[in-house]
């Protein structure tokens, strides 16, 4: 059925057809309507293991639209784990995953989301350059053919973004691995996600690069992106996040508002009451970050 490009059916049409075509396009509002209602993410009983070892055992963790998620906890919690299942970098031997609505063995859309791994130092052994990096993450939205007028804006002001717009020649093995960080988000918010994963984004990241990428994030979720952030400390980032969910051996441990001055409840031995405790209740200390 020919439609014009905002979805409504051509006047030209046989009003039989014209018919068809509003009832279905009233089906695809309800079906938006519908995808826009389920969570981006959704993880639910979520277990997977490494190595033979379980490293989730049993994780919820639904992240909605437009929300701003932190994830944290303890080194070794399986934050890393959990964000690598979202994105079908580990398999799930239980559970469930879906997102955007979409069971996640089918889910194929992967330009919907932007991806920064843990920091690591491979990329730097690449002969690649900076906007070379980058451009690798429009490589979803281009569908493989020759980048468009659109693809070369999306790369110049993602460089831009993260203040590395003078650099965009140069080879990724001369940055500093700051600088390398802030190239990987460049990467991923060059395909201009609907909801970015961010492993750790901050690591190794000087303050003032800290304050330019949450500027940077500040302006995504402005403009209505869904983000997962792991995150050891909340620092600069903190107005920035709706939700905290903490993981500990696998496990959730809390789910909800963002535990205050968490820097200092990072510390090793520091004990958190737990928000789901009743009121009345003894509290019950989580420790929740160690
Ligand atoms: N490829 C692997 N094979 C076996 N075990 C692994 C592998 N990757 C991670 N692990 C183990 O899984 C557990 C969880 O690791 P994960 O990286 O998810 O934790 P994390 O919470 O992200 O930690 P950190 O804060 O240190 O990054 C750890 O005990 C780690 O040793």
């Amino acid at each position: 059925m020919p439609k014009e490009p905002d979805g409504s059916a051509r006047p030209d049409e046989p009003a039989s057809q014209r018919d068809t075509a509003t009832q279905r396009g009233a089906a695809t509002e309800h079906a938006s309507a519908a995808a826009d209602a389920d969570p981006v993410i959704s993880l639910r009983g979520a277990t997977a293991s490494l190595g033979g070892r379980p490293i989730l055992r049993g994780v919820d963790l639904a992240v909605g639209r437009g929300e701003v998620v932190a994830l944290l906890g303890a080194n070794g919690s399986g934050k890393s784990t959990a964000v690598r299942a979202v994105v079908g970098q580990v398999p799930l031997t239980g559970g469930e995953l879906a997102l955007f609505g979409t069971p996640g063995r089918r889910f194929r859309d992967w330009a919907r989301v932007g991806y920064v791994p843990q920091r690591t130092t491979a990329a730097s052994g690449v002969p690649a350059t900076v906007r070379e990096v980058v451009s690798a993450g429009r490589l979803a939205r281009r569908r493989f053919g020759p980048p468009r007028k659109a693809d070369r804006a999306a790369v110049r002001r993602a460089l831009e973004l993260v203040g590395m717009a003078d650099r965009a020649r140069d080879p990724v093995g001369a940055l500093s691995g700051g600088q390398h960080q802030r190239v990987l988000i460049a990467r991923a918010l060059a395909g201009e996600p609907e909801l970015l994963i961010m492993d750790e984004p901050m690591a190794g990241v000087d303050l003032a690069s800290q304050e330019i990428l949450a500027g940077t994030l500040r302006e995504q979720v402005a403009a209505g992106t869904t983000v997962l952030l792991v995150l050891h400390e909340l620092g600069p980032l903190e107005p920035l996040i709706d939700r905290a969910v903490v993981l500990r051996d696998g496990c959730v441990v809390h789910d909800g508002p963002p535990p205050k001055a968490v820097g200092q409840h990072a510390l090793p031995g520091h004990d958190h009451v737990h928000p789901h405790a009743a009121p009345d209740a003894e509290p019950i200390r989580t420790g929740l970050l160690t």
